[in-house]
């Protein structure tokens, strides 16, 4: 998937740079032949000229009779079956084909820009990103130098009605509307480039999505523009009486409860999620008056020497950084080893895990066993938790590219079956590097707690997800923010309950109560279209 990793678009960009030069050499063999064609052309239009005059004079001369039998035996024949029988175009294609097909290529398929699409709405929502800012290449008032054209504006804004986001698909294709004039004013001929669209387009898709989006009113003047400019059009005259009866209904309606299904639906979690992602939600400095930044041993020796450098996020439930966790070297090899498993991350059991909106990242996981270079980064886990991996899972090394994020969850099993997680119990803690420096967005964020945690590269954050008492807490609800720039690589280590009792040995009381009230919170939520308004 195109979308989820950044890594792909390197072999894409390659792919195009070739692909550009076998578009060259197509444009040189064409202009070639035309050329030929044309000298042809000036020929025989010379030659069948002369003949215009008397015919029985001109071809009673035996010499012309030859020479107009000669160019339907020779110079057609060799015009049609040299210069035009060579296809430059059939050539291209072939080129283009075998480049693809080597080494099993992917090219990006129609869900790949879906996904990439949703990923823009999604940060734009999340972060609030106006439309026309972003459109300009102004994403967190940082210009990124990439204006959208109007067909830009335009693909998005289609994509994203078919992704249910209607709000931002009617903002794109305003956009489109606005660059489409301004592009029209800058070159004084129509744009005839492959892929141009035309005020039209924008406005049939516009029309409709302005009536997905309840305002028929708007629907009905953008269809009237486009029957103005176009009064044929099928879609248009075929929409008129639809609209037009909708609006007439609204304006007589007592209450417009006939709300169009085709609202992207998000939960009052999701809103919450963002919320804490763009800093709205934070914690007080009351709040937060307790927490300490400290060098910790852990009572190990060599921590004694070399301690970690630990930040308190939180203390109930415990979260904290442990900064310059992980070495250079050790990112190297961890990347290496994975780069050709990254998959596409599955949310959910094995059986029934399915591919998902609610992660878009890619991820490989690394057997301790397997790889030797491994061992003093498990050390380093063991010291810093106090825990033991003996019940602990293989490393995850997860990726998430454009827009990629992973939605509010519990890493632990709500139900956890007897032999779930191969028998060890539920998972107790979660530690999680940051490999790479994302240039912006992508914390870990703990909406319940009102806390993020932005990636730090080298730095490893480590929770418990259990109370004392093993209960669930519900406290450590959480997900990785969206990615603003960049990408973002973790890996992580899932510690499980077995073989901890000594290590972190359990309350006698019970604490699961802490916790508790947190439980069904958002559960069963109604589905809400607040965010729409
Ligand atoms: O990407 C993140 O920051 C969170 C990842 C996570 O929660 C997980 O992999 O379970
Ligand atoms: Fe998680």
């Amino acid at each position: 998937d195109y979308y989820t990793s950044i890594v792909s678009l390197f072999d894409l960009l390659e792919l195009e740079t070739k692909a550009i030069t076998y578009l060259e050499a197509y444009m040189e063999k064409m202009e070639a032949i035309s050329r030929q064609v044309n000298e042809t052309l000036n020929e025989l239009e010379q030659v069948s000229q002369e003949a215009e005059g008397d015919f029985y004079e001109h071809y009673s001369n035996p010499l012309n009779a030859y020479k107009i039998i000669r160019r339907f035996v020779i110079d057609w024949q060799n015009l049609n079956k040299t210069v035009l029988a060579d296809q430059p175009a059939l050539e291209y294609i072939a080129n283009l084909t075998a480049l693809v097909k080597r080494d099993g290529f992917k090219l990006p398929t129609d869900e790949d820009l879906l996904g990439a699409s949703k990923g823009l709405a999604r940060l734009q929502r999340t972060y609030q990103q106006e439309t026309v800012d972003v459109a300009a290449g102004d994403l967190m008032e940082m210009n990124l130098s990439s204006n959208f054209t109007a067909s830009e504006c335009f693909w998005l804004g289609r994509n994203l009605y078919s992704a249910g986001e209607l709000k931002y698909a009617a903002e794109w294709l305003i956009q489109a509307r606005i660059r489409l004039a301004e592009e029209m004013q800058e070159s004084y001929e129509p744009q005839e480039f492959i892929g141009q669209i035309t005020d039209v387009q924008i406005l049939e898709q516009l029309s409709i999505t302005m009536f997905y989006l309840g305002k028929s009113k708007l629907a009905l003047l953008f269809n009237e523009e486009l029957l103005a400019q176009d009064p044929n059009n099928v879609h248009g005259l075929r929409n008129r009486p639809i609209y037009s009866n909708k609006a007439l209904e609204e304006r007589y309606a007592i209450s417009n409860e006939d709300e169009s299904k085709k609202y992207l639906r998000r939960t009052e979690l999701d809103v919450l999620f963002d919320k804490t992602c763009n800093g709205e939600l934070q914690q007080t400095p009351r709040e937060k008056r307790r927490l300490r930044c400290r060098y910790v041993h852990n009572n190990v020796p060599f921590r004694f020497i070399a301690p970690f450098k630990k930040e308190e996020l939180n203390l109930d439930p415990s979260i904290s950084y442990y900064h310059e966790s992980i070495f250079e070297k050790e990112i190297e090899q961890i990347l290496n080893a994975t780069e050709d498993y990254v998959e596409r991350s599955m949310v959910g059991d094995l059986e029934n895990s399915t591919y998902s909106d609610v992660r878009t990242s890619q991820n490989a996981w690394l057997d301790f066993k397997e790889h030797p270079f491994l061992n003093n980064i498990a050390q380093r886990l063991k010291d810093a938790t106090g825990l033991s991996l003996e019940s602990g899972e293989h490393l995850q090394v997860a990726n998430y590219g454009i827009g990629g994020h992973y939605g509010a969850h519990y890493d632990f099993s709500e139900m956890l079956e007897t032999d779930e997680y191969g028998g060890q119990g539920n998972r107790i803690a979660t530690a999680l590097f940051y490999i790479n420096e994302v240039e912006l967005g992508g914390a870990t964020a703990f909406p319940y707690l009102r806390l993020t945690a932005p990636p730090i590269r080298g730095s490893m954050i480590v929770w418990y997800n259990l109370h004392k008492s093993l209960e669930l807490d519900y406290r450590t609800k959480h997900g990785g923010c969206p990615v603003l720039m960049g990408s973002k690589w973790i890996c992580n280590e899932w510690f499980h309950a077995t073989g901890q009792e000594f290590l972190r040995p359990c309350d006698k009381k019970k604490d699961g109560h802490k916790s508790i009230q947190w439980k069904d919170l958002y559960r069963n939520e109604e589905l809400s279209i607040a965010q729409l308004k």
